[in-house]
């Protein structure tokens, strides 16, 4: 891999992406120059706006396999595209224009690759994102990139991560190795070592496995869905965790696959909360504990996949999403990586909710640009690619 240095004019991108959560669309409004070393990006505006009630019921359903006609999927992509069309023209009030959107758009199904290391029946992956690109320029009146993932999939990636390479420009510094840990519904990483020498050739990315999926599951199974997250972590907080059975739970095959490698909500969604709560039946936990062991999970899951797959320890851990809200997940995290500085990507001045938003602002501009945006050593692709469709407008 090899990067560029380009003399831009400061382009005003709209990035925006609802992720595994599916608690709604992250909007970024940011306005990006130079290339790739001399990457800049300045947030202009940030908001999540929520989906309504029965349209996030049915991203839910239909991404946890409720059978839908062709039709009803046509219409829940429309759906999705408006809603994501409306965010791009909320984010932009009180600001000038922007001229450019990356949309991600709402990922309802995720199939990795299977490669020939693992079996002689090769098969490509598969991932749907719905929310059309073409809908959002229409009804914008402003170019959109879309379906992100599609390009680096057909030659053989993962389609994921995706924020790798955005991160290695935005989050790179020249002393200290980091990785950058996205807790979401999901969780991904990116190791980024020093800037310097071969340092791009050095990276790595993969996703680690259940961010706050199996939490947030659980928290909706333990109050009949009057919560839908344990907020800071407090309930997770008041209980202990059951080591045994975290012991157990990781010695889930995912865990031990080597990168690069992807998942979702089909493997670390309803099914395995509910095998992790028949898993639990003997232990006779409390609810408080039950969390604390689901959050270890999540942590112990994040620090073996360090231990065993990073090429070296970087100095510092920088959190983002979500989960870099819960404060005792990133206080178990620490005490599991007692050697690195645990901290979160506000701390080295990104947004750390919105750089998923951001990161597909990026993308965007990128692809315009005609640079590349996937990273072969996270996709597992052969090669690099320009991502994305174009919908142009006008
Ligand atoms: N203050 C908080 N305390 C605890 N958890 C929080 C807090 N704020 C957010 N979260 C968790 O973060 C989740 C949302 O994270 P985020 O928006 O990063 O996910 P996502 O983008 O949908 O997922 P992915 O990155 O996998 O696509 C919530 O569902 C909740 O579990
Ligand atoms: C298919 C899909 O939407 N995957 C997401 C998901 O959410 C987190 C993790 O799994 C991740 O790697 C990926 O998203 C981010 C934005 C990415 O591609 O980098």
């Amino acid at each position: 891999m090899y990067a560029t240095e380009t003399v831009t004019v400061p382009t005003r991108v709209i990035g925006l992406i609802s992720g595994t959560s599916v608690d709604g669309i992250d909007a970024a409004l940011v306005e990006i120059s130079g290339g790739e070393l001399d990457l800049k990006i300045s947030l202009l505006a940030g908001e999540t706006y929520a989906y309504t009630p029965a349209l996030r019921k049915k991203i839910l359903d239909v991404g946890g396999g409720l059978a839908v006609s062709m039709a009803e999927l046509a219409e829940l992509d429309d759906a999705i595209a408006i809603a994501f069309a409306e965010a791009a023209e909320k984010i932009q009030i009180g600001h000038q224009s922007a001229t450019l959107i990356g949309s991600h758009g709402q990922t309802v199904y995720h199939r990795p690759p299977v490669s020939p290391e693992i079996s002689n029946k090769i098969q490509l992956g598969y991932s749907l994102q719905l929310g059309r690109g073409a809908v959002i320029a229409h009804l914008t009146g402003i170019s959109t990139v879309s379906n992100f993932r599609v390009a680096d999939i057909n030659i053989g990636g993962h389609g994921a991560p995706l924020v790798s390479r955005v991160d290695a420009f935005l989050l790179s510094d020249s002393v200290e190795g980091r990785c950058i840990q996205n807790i979401g519904g999901i969780g991904n990483v990116t190791y980024i070592p020093p800037r310097g020498g071969d340092w791009l050739s050095k990276i790595r990315a993969w996703d680690t496995g259940p961010g706050n999926s199996l939490l947030d599951l659980a928290v909706q199974h333990l109050t009949d869905g009057a919560k839908s997250y344990d907020q800071n972590g407090n309930w997770a907080a008041s209980g202990v965790p059951c080591y045994s059975l975290v012991k157990q739970w990781l010695q889930e095959d995912y865990f031990h696959l080597p990168p690069p490698k992807s998942t979702g909500r089909e493997l670390f969604g309803m099914t395995y909360l509910h095998q992790c709560l028949k898993d639990a039946e003997p232990y006779q936990l409390n609810p408080a504990d039950l969390l604390a062991t689901l959050t270890e999970l999540t942590v112990a899951s994040i620090a073996h996949s360090y231990q065993t797959f990073l090429p070296q320890m970087p100095q510092q851990v920088l959190l983002c999403g979500g989960g870099s809200r819960n404060l005792y997940l990133k206080q178990r995290l620490q005490l599991l990586l007692p050697s690195l500085a645990v901290l979160t990507t506000d701390e080295v001045g990104l947004n750390a909710d919105f750089k998923e938003a951001i990161a597909f602002a990026v993308l965007a501009y990128w692809r315009q640009m005609g640079l590349p945006g996937n990273l072969p050593a996270a996709t597992g692709a052969p090669s690099e690619m320009l991502l994305g469709d174009i919908q142009k407008c006008g």
